[in-house]
């Protein structure tokens, strides 16, 4: 048994929760909100973000930050965007040594930082460790075998969040690469978005696993030259990621495409649904692309149509008729 801070109690963080609890820990789930705190505390369920999944008495549900002092692990739970501010407030309330796992998949918003780097410079004193990979908080909730992986620089730290949140359900591998599982999570984000927009433009399937695959490469392409390691894009949190976000309903980035495939305008769509993280990683990854001088031609249009105003349908045809190139070739564009 151990003992486990959950921080941030939306859909994600809930999940974790009541997943972990069922499995023998003690876990507490914080929010910064005590307007949220009161009404889980009350209605034992998360009626808006994780409608039908019962949070047990066992969980501690609080507004206190030092439940987080003495937790075996710590475990962020927040949107990219409150990554910085959350990790901050454990400044001073978490020791040496602590393992702190980030659920959040994206980057410093209006920014290119990694968020294991964010928590770094917030928290020099703890091990980061990230956990990605295919997992619909309505499915972990509910039991439903799911796989995922627990990244760091320090073996140790990845292998106890392994040891800790491994079940029959929850399967946990451990990865050194740090990175390449960080950006496959924040990046597919972009290619689920731009699948929903094709989804609700009522295009077919060919054009979604081409979306997929060249979304998959361009990801690949960058992280490599950020540090990753090109296999990790072929595992859980790279194409399995891809694969769930891309195809499952329970995909707020999914969703959220599709409501623009279909004319909604796009700061009315991403405000339909409570965390989008796609539409700010878009914006990060442009970012990025220049940085590191990457060819991305689906995240250039992506960025075009959620930015510009670019009509998606001449952003599809822009991608089809782009310059030839070779399946294989991936440095055709760079400097
Ligand atoms: N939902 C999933 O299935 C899932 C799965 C894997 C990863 N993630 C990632 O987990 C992260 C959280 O997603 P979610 O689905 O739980 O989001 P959510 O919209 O369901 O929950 C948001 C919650 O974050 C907390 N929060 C919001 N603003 C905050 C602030 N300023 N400071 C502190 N806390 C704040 C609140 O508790 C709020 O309820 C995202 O980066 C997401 O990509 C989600
Ligand atoms: O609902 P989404 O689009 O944020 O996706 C949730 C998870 O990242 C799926 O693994």
């Amino acid at each position: 048994m151990a003992r486990i801070a959950v921080l941030g109690s939306g859909s994600w963080g809930t999940a974790i929760a009541v997943m972990a609890d069922r499995h023998g820990h003690q876990v507490s789930l914080w929010s910064v909100f005590p307007e949220e705190v009161d009404c889980l505390r009350r209605d034992r369920e998360h009626k808006k973000l994780l409608p039908g999944v019962m949070i047990p008495d066992s969980v501690r549900i609080t507004n206190d930050i030092h439940t987080a002092a003495d937790a075996d692990l710590v475990i962020l739970a927040v949107p990219s965007f409150a990554v910085r501010s959350t990790a901050s407030m454990l400044r001073k309330v978490l020791p040496d040594g602590a393992v702190v796992a980030n659920l959040a998949k994206g980057f410093e918003q209006d920014g290119t930082k990694r968020l294991s780097q964010v928590i770094a410079e917030e928290l020099p004193q703890v091990r980061v460790v990230v956990i990605s990979g295919p997992s619909h908080a309505e499915e972990v909730s509910r039991g439903i075998p799911t796989t995922v992986v627990s990244a760091s620089h320090d073996q140790e730290a990845a292998t106890l969040v392994q040891d800790i949140l491994m079940n029959p359900d929850f399967r946990v591998y451990v990865n050194p690469d740090i990175v390449g599982v960080e950006l496959g999570g924040a990046l597919k984000n972009i290619v689920a978005l731009a699948a929903g927009i094709c989804d609700g433009m009522g295009l077919g399937d060919n054009t979604k696993a081409a979306l997929m695959t060249r979304g998959l490469t361009e990801i690949a392409r960058l992280g490599v030259k950020m540090g990753a390691q090109t296999e990790t894009f072929a595992g859980l949190s790279g194409i399995g990621d891809l694969i769930v976000t891309c195809t499952s309903m329970h995909s707020r980035n999914r969703r959220a495409g599709i409501l623009m495939g279909q004319g909604v305008p796009t700061k009315e769509a991403v405000g339909r649904l409570s965390t989008v993280e796609g539409y700010h990683a878009t914006y990060s990854a442009k970012l990025l692309s220049e940085q590191y001088q990457v060819v991305m031609p689906i995240t250039e249009e992506c960025y075009q149509v959620l930015f510009n105003n670019k009509d998606p349908q001449k952003a599809l045809a822009d991608l089809m008729v782009r310059p030839k190139c070779s399946e294989t070739e991936h440095t055709w564009l760079d400097k």
